[in-house]
């Protein structure tokens, strides 16, 4: 695998003022990333320097190693090749799907044109639609076209805004595994910027959580969910809630809970007040235990429970169970911990 994008020390502003800050990330080929992060964090600002509308104030942007911006010069995006999907995709309403798709490789020969359309609605399961206009298909159906739009001149990589933010709830994450899907077939290498962590977690191989300009943590969903490195990070991904400890040794916290094993950070000494982040997933019943929590909120969702349950000293913590565990408000429910990874914050 080449590195096809490199962001590389980047910082960019409007006005003087910076709303990204020193910002490094590398994509290799065929690898989907994400920008995830609150509105306002910079996300849209950072994708916009990659796609060459915002010049950047600091570092230096490469794509296939030649660079593309570094403060004072900014290749035009239309030199960049690179593709881009936006949340308002636009379809062009008086062109027919075919001649959508076909639209940014107009120059090429009818018989090139007409080759890779076929190619891009077999892609995107549209085979058949190529005479039809966009106001007579589905939301989702217009955006896999404006994905075989952005896709038919072969970008060096993809853009995409909040493409998926437009469509209702329940088919957002359906239709980013489907998008998905499209890309790596073609091993399309893609930057999504979304604030949508579901999202995020259908679509992109390595996710930037973003925070105030600054990339926290570049990291696979998994890492991001069970070994968050920021307190920021911590909370953002999942639900989770802290738990007061203290260090009894490298590898050992005393918490309300119980001990707890697991790799203390070198930086908390025995004694040492810390947080515990425990997730829904690391607590369980269990009628061997003499832990309790109180009920205190319950949501149903189909197959699981999820609880909210008050500890003695008044902590609450979240508890995941399958939904035959039904318990009632109020009741007092023993409990044990089950980590698999252990995450500690100095306090
Ligand atoms: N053209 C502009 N001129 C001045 N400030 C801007 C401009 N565009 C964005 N900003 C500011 O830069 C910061 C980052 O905005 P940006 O749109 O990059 O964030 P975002 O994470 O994409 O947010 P959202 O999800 O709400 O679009 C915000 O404080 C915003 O107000």
């Amino acid at each position: 695998m080449t590195r096809l994008l490199e962001i590389d020390h980047v910082s960019v502003g409007y006005d003087g003022t910076n709303v990204v800050h020193d910002v490094t990330l590398n994509l290799n080929t065929g690898v989907i990333g994400c920008l995830l992060g609150p509105s306002g964090c910079g996300k849209t600002t950072l994708l916009r320097s990659i796609a060459g509308f915002e010049p950047i104030s600091d570092g230096q942007i490469r794509l296939e190693g030649q660079e593309v911006s570094r403060p004072g010069r900014t290749q035009p995006p239309e030199r960049r090749q690179v593709g881009m999907v936006f949340q308002d995709f636009a379809l062009f309403p008086h062109l027919t799907v075919a001649e959508n798709i076909a639209f940014g490789i107009r120059s090429q020969t009818a018989a090139r044109r007409r080759q890779r359309v076929k190619e891009l609605l077999g892609l995107i399961s549209m085979d058949g639609y190529g005479e039809a206009y966009p106001h007579a298909l589905s939301g989702g159906q217009q955006q896999r076209i404006a994905v075989a739009r952005a896709m038919a001149p072969r970008p060096r990589v993809l853009l995409l805004d909040e493409p998926f933010s437009n469509m209702d709830v329940e088919l957002r994450e359906g239709l980013a595994r489907e998008v998905r899907a499209i890309l790596k077939q073609e091993e399309i290498t893609a930057m999504l910027v979304t604030h949508d962590q579901n999202e995020a977690f259908a679509f992109a191989d390595r996710i930037a959580v973003i925070h105030a300009g600054r990339v926290l943590q570049w990291d696979t969903a998994y890492n991001l969910y069970h070994k968050p490195r920021d307190r920021f990070v911590a909370d953002f991904i999942g639900q989770g809630r802290m738990l007061p400890g203290q260090v009894l040794s490298e590898h050992e916290v005393k918490t309300e809970l119980g001990t707890i094993t697991g790799n203390v950070p070198q930086d908390c000494s025995p004694g040492a007040p810390v947080d515990v982040l425990v997730r829904p997933d690391d607590i369980m019943p269990d009628d061997d235990s003499e832990i309790f929590g109180e009920v205190m909120d319950k949501a149903f969702r189909g197959a699981s429970f999820l609880y909210n349950l008050q500890l003695g000293s008044g902590t609450r913590v979240l508890c995941l169970t399958p939904s035959h565990y039904n318990f009632a408000l109020g009741e007092r429910i023993p409990l044990k911990l089950g980590f698999n990874h252990l995450v500690i914050f100095p306090r």
